[in-house]
């Protein structure tokens, strides 16, 4: 349960004073998730989120992550929109975190995706990219390339503790694709973690996404394989080539990938593998004292990694080569 900051009634109260948004019904930690510290706040007016932002999340960059929200629910995407306070301020201070107050999105997500999900994640994915496109504000990715091989020295020297051999396979696929990392593709901003938890579905329709925190600039075909990793191999790690095709398809309904960027797809597959494999390794073997959160497997992305090195063409994932 990722709940790492408790917050006092008296608190809460008066942080939710300075908000139009009625009397206080009920308020409870929610177990998904493993970033930020998140409530469900239920008011005399509507539901809401509160989050604490907590380690990863960068202060300085909230007003980015906030920011972004209201321009794309501006364009019509359906992401949580920050709640302002009286003071006209969307963000806050909770038990010595920054908080914020976003509007709740109905919808549930999906623990194993089908088809139509992937099919309508590709079209929500392009969607998004279109949205972003004129919001003014530049984040760089701190999980890209140049914030791999930091990341990794981080636990290189327990790597091997998790599985042995880890330290020197990662270390050796950091260096081919620090080589071979492409230079130049069509970029934008990125939502960079849309993970089958982050996208809400009523019924069978897409209805939301949420969780905007690792947003940022980088190649439009990185969020891609992003989604293609988490939404494409099934619970044994098979690789689900025609779940693959849906969500490449859905996304080339809006905008077509260009011959550069599918040529680059394989490598950046690998790339996006390496970021969460990188991620999962630290938190693996820095779970903080305390806090109600369940690590993710690293190995799971080891795994995916080491089938996109198998890789050799666009024909994998489903597409003409
Ligand atoms: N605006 C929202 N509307 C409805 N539910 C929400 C909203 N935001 C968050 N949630 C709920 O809270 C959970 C955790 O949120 P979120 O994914 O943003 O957390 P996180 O800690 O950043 O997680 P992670 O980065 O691991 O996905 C979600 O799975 C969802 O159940
Ligand atoms: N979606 C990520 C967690 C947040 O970065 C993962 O599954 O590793």
């Amino acid at each position: 349960m990722a709940v790492y900051t408790d917050v006092g009634d008296e608190d809460l109260a008066a942080f939710i004073a300075d908000y139009d948004i009625g009397e206080l019904v009920s308020f409870k930690g929610i177990a998904e998730g493993v970033e930020n510290s998140n409530f469900l706040l239920r008011t005399t007016a509507a539901s809401f989120i509160l989050t604490l932002y907590e380690k990863r999340v960068n202060e300085a960059e909230l007003p980015f992550f906030i920011g972004l929200m209201q321009h794309l629910a501006g364009r019509g995407i359906n992401c949580p929109t920050p709640v302002r306070a009286r003071s006209g301020a969307a963000l806050g201070r909770l038990a010595g975190r920054p908080a914020a107050i976003v509007t709740f999105l109905d919808g549930v997500s999906v623990r194993r995706p089908r088809l139509p999900h992937c099919a309508q994640l590709g079209v929500a994915l392009a969607d998004l990219h279109a949205a972003g496109a004129d919001f003014a504000v530049h984040r760089t990715n701190a999980l890209s390339l140049p914030g791999w091989r930091p990341l990794f020295e981080r636990s290189a020297d327990r790597a091997d503790e998790v599985q042995p051999g880890l330290a020197a396979e990662i270390d050796a696929e950091l260096g081919r694709l620090e080589a071979e990392w492409p230079k130049a593709l069509p970029a934008g901003v990125i939502h960079a973690d849309l993970f089958p938890d982050n996208v809400f579905f009523l019924g069978d329709d897409l209805s939301g996404l949420i969780d905007f925190y690792f947003a940022c600039n980088d190649f439009l075909a990185y969020d891609l394989v992003i989604c293609l990793n988490a939404w494409c191999f099934e619970t044994d790690l098979q690789f689900n080539v025609t779940k693959a095709r849906a969500l490449i398809a859905g996304y080339e309904s809006r905008r077509p990938l260009t011959p550069g960027e599918r040529a680059a797809l394989p490598l950046l597959a690998r790339g996006a593998a390496m970021r969460f494999l990188l991620s999962r390794l630290y938190d693996w073997l820095n779970v903080p004292p305390g806090a109600l959160v369940t690590p993710k497997d690293p190995i799971e992305y080891l795994r995916k990694l080491r089938f996109h090195q198998r890789v050799t063409g666009v024909g994998a994932y489903g597409m003409t080569p």
